[in-house]
């Protein structure tokens, strides 16, 4: 386990992990479900999440306990349901839906690289998948098993964001990994603004001081409160998951 705290630098400038205390044991993975349309429009694209599965596969390899919570970006967003006129409790529903489409779509692509998977939804759906409880996913954990938890925190007026940092703090993860479409945290959003700057390293205070949008205030406090490291990084990089769990690769630490 040590040898993923690597002694050597990064091939960025991001900061080091490998100061890290303890190595990590556990993680969970907040993957954009816009990650998993790769170059289409919406929906799925099956080389892209075959490709993200091996990576998921190969963490798990280096013997950390993977838990994965998937966004519904490439389907649904209830705030753009709102939008069009759709109630927003009604619209955030259909926006967990999402997310369970690509929570079962991931799992199996898990399981055709030959690793064990298991969905837990948090909207139970029990004919689809199993319904999500900390003592299931603990065990499916600890079976060595990459866990793929579908419908976020299973309310409306959130967001796959804070579902990572509440499955974080409730499993005992020891670091969420916001896998995303940008490279790190910036001062702006960097698809809006082309001169933002780029974070190597900032604390949950500042990301939430300075509403930085990379992830929503709620999951920053989440993670602020428990005390839980966040990265962030770009998964449009093959093997990203396995890199920034060596402690290499382009990201940013949002850490205590
Ligand atoms: N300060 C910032 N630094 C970095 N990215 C930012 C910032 N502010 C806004 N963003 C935007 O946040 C996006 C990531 O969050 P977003 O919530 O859109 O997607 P997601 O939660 O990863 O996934 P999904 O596609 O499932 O909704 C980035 O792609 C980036 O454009
Ligand atoms: O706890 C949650 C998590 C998500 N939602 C709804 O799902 C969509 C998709 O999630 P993203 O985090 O945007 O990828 C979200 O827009 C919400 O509408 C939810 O209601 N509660």
């Amino acid at each position: 386990m040590a040898a993923l705290m690597t002694e050597t630098s990064q091939e960025g400038s991001a900061p080091s992990l490998a100061s890290k205390p303890s190595p990590w044991r556990r993680v969970v993975v907040k993957l954009s479900g816009e990650a998993l349309m790769g170059a289409h429009s919406h929906g799925l694209d099956m080389p892209t999440l075959t490709q993200i599965a091996a990576d998921l596969s190969g963490a798990a390899a280096l013997g950390v306990e993977v838990a994965v919570v998937v966004g519904g970006g490439n389907f649904f967003r209830g705030i753009a349901g709102a939008d069009k006129g759709i109630e927003r409790a009604r619209a955030d529903s259909i926006g967990m839906l999402a997310t369970v489409m690509n929570a079962l779509a991931l799992e199996y692509a898990i399981e055709k690289q030959g690793k064990s998977a298991r969905a837990l939804s948090a909207v139970p759906m029990p004919s689809l998948c199993e319904p999500f409880s900390r003592q299931a996913a603990l065990h499916h954990l600890g079976k060595g098993r990459i866990v793929v938890l579908a419908g976020g925190t299973g309310n409306p007026f959130f967001t796959t964001d804070t579902g990572a940092a509440l499955r974080g703090a409730e499993l005992s993860c020891d670091l969420i990994m916001k896998a995303t479409q940008v490279d790190g945290v910036y001062s702006a959003d960097p698809k809006r603004d082309p001169a933002a700057t780029r974070y190597e390293q900032l604390t949950h205070d500042e990301a939430i001081a300075k509403n930085l949008a990379v992830m929503d205030t709620a999951a920053f406090a989440l993670a602020r409160e428990n005390r839980i490291p966040i990265i962030v990084f770009s998964i449009r990089e093959p093997g990203a998951i396995c890199s920034a769990l060596q402690g290499h690769g382009r990201y940013s630490l949002v850490s205590p």
